[in-house]
């Protein structure tokens, strides 16, 4: 069992939804990509309660590496290893049916650093949120598997064109502004209860915008569809396992403008990444750009690990049954870039998080990075 930052998230509130657009028309500000706070005298550690760019020396990388060669000395058992990929889905759904939508907070920061995903939208007020929320964890604990039945919204019907098999509302209202040229379609894998997409639909102001989001577990997406931001007419969101052979998405091949994965990755077995890119790669529109956000290796989690939860290098599975993977920037290029996708940014953004209450730092890692499917 592991000890996480209990942060309560109230932000999904319809109520809160309105005054948050409301300040931000009238504010046009906007934080700086990849921060804007360096700590350049360490004695001034505890002013902030978040420090940008922080460079870490030899030494305290070497002591990173013996904590990860300690906690990977023990690995889990093969029983253990084979029933967390099995009911994966399930962990997830335990985790959604204790946490509901109160455990990630709406990443506001996305505008900030994926500008894209809002690009006429002046007044996405990314200080509003620290960057650092992404990565904040409640105590987790799992409390045996929930029985929630699927309950997919997509709808499978015949069409007359041979290479439209499935269909649904999403599909006929995207190729509808398909051909008109206007839309952007953006597609959210492992889309948890919305975190990422609500934010979305608030500050894309396109009105052709249409936001699929999908994720294996059941339990978060009726979390999603049962959010009274969820409008229909904008996204339809859909049950789907990624690593699945083949998705049967409500959305045609080369069909998507920008895919988002954010803190997904991580949560898939390494075995099955490459496969997961690979569709991701397949569902994009030729210029249609990927964006990516994950754990980088050494982050503080990683580090906190205990032996026996490690499954495999760099993998661990937490005390819910939940799994995390730690990525270097090599390779993120190596698994985007053999899928055939072009890098357009590969970064690691290294925070320095304070709690100054308890005086303790906190080194977090993250891995961004954005991939285009070339023309
Ligand atoms: C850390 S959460 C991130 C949620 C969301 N992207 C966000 O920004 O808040 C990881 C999500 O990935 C989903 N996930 C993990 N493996 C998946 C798979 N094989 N297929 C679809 N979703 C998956 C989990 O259910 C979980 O909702």
């Amino acid at each position: 069992m592991y000890l996480y930052k209990i942060i309560r998230c109230t932000s999904n509130s319809a109520l809160w939804a309105t005054s948050f657009t409301a300040k931000c028309h009238t504010r046009f500000r906007k934080k700086p990509q990849h921060g804007s706070r360096y700590l350049t005298n360490p004695e001034n550690v505890f002013e902030f309660n978040a420090w940008d760019n922080v460079k870490w020396d030899t030494c305290q990388e070497e002591l990173a590496k013996c904590k990860v060669t300690e906690n990977s000395s023990v690995f889990a058992s093969q029983d253990d290893q084979e029933m967390y990929e099995g009911c994966a889905n399930k962990y997830w759904d335990a985790f959604y049916g204790i946490h509901q939508n109160r455990f990630f907070k709406d990443r506001h920061w996305l505008f900030t650093e994926f500008p894209e995903l809002a690009p006429d939208n002046k007044c996405v007020d990314a200080q509003k949120e620290q960057k650092s929320e992404q990565a904040d964890e409640v105590l987790r604990s799992f409390a045996g598997e929930p029985t929630v039945e699927q309950d997919s919204k997509v709808l499978i019907c015949e069409n007359t064109e041979d290479e439209v098999k499935h269909c649904s509302e999403g599909l006929a209202n995207m190729l509808e502004r398909n051909t008109e040229r206007k839309g952007t379609t953006i597609l959210e894998i492992g889309c948890g209860v919305g975190n990422t997409v609500f934010p979305i639909l608030r500050y894309n102001v396109n009105p052709h915008l249409f936001v699929f989001c999908c994720d294996f577990s059941s339990t978060a997406i009726q979390i999603l569809q049962d959010n009274p931001e969820y409008n229909p007419k904008r996204c339809q969101a859909f049950v789907c396992d990624v690593t699945a052979e083949d998705w049967q998405p409500p959305f045609l091949p080369n069909s998507l403008d920008i895919a988002v994965m954010i803190f997904v990755l991580s949560a898939i077995h390494p075995d099955r990444m490459a496969h997961v890119v690979t569709q991701v790669y397949k569902y994009l529109r030729p210029g249609g750009l990927l964006v990516f956000r994950d754990y980088g290796r050494y982050d503080m989690a990683q580090l906190r690990f205990k032996k026996g939860h490690c499954l495999s290098d760099n993998f661990y599975v937490r005390g819910d049954g939940t799994r995390v993977y730690f990525f270097t920037q090599a390779e993120v290029k190596s698994l985007f870039e053999e899928a055939g996708f072009e890098e357009v940014q590969n970064l690691v953004d290294r925070r320095l998080q304070v709690n100054r209450g308890k005086l303790l730092t906190m080194y977090r890692v993250w891995i961004q990075a954005k991939y285009r499917k070339p023309f």
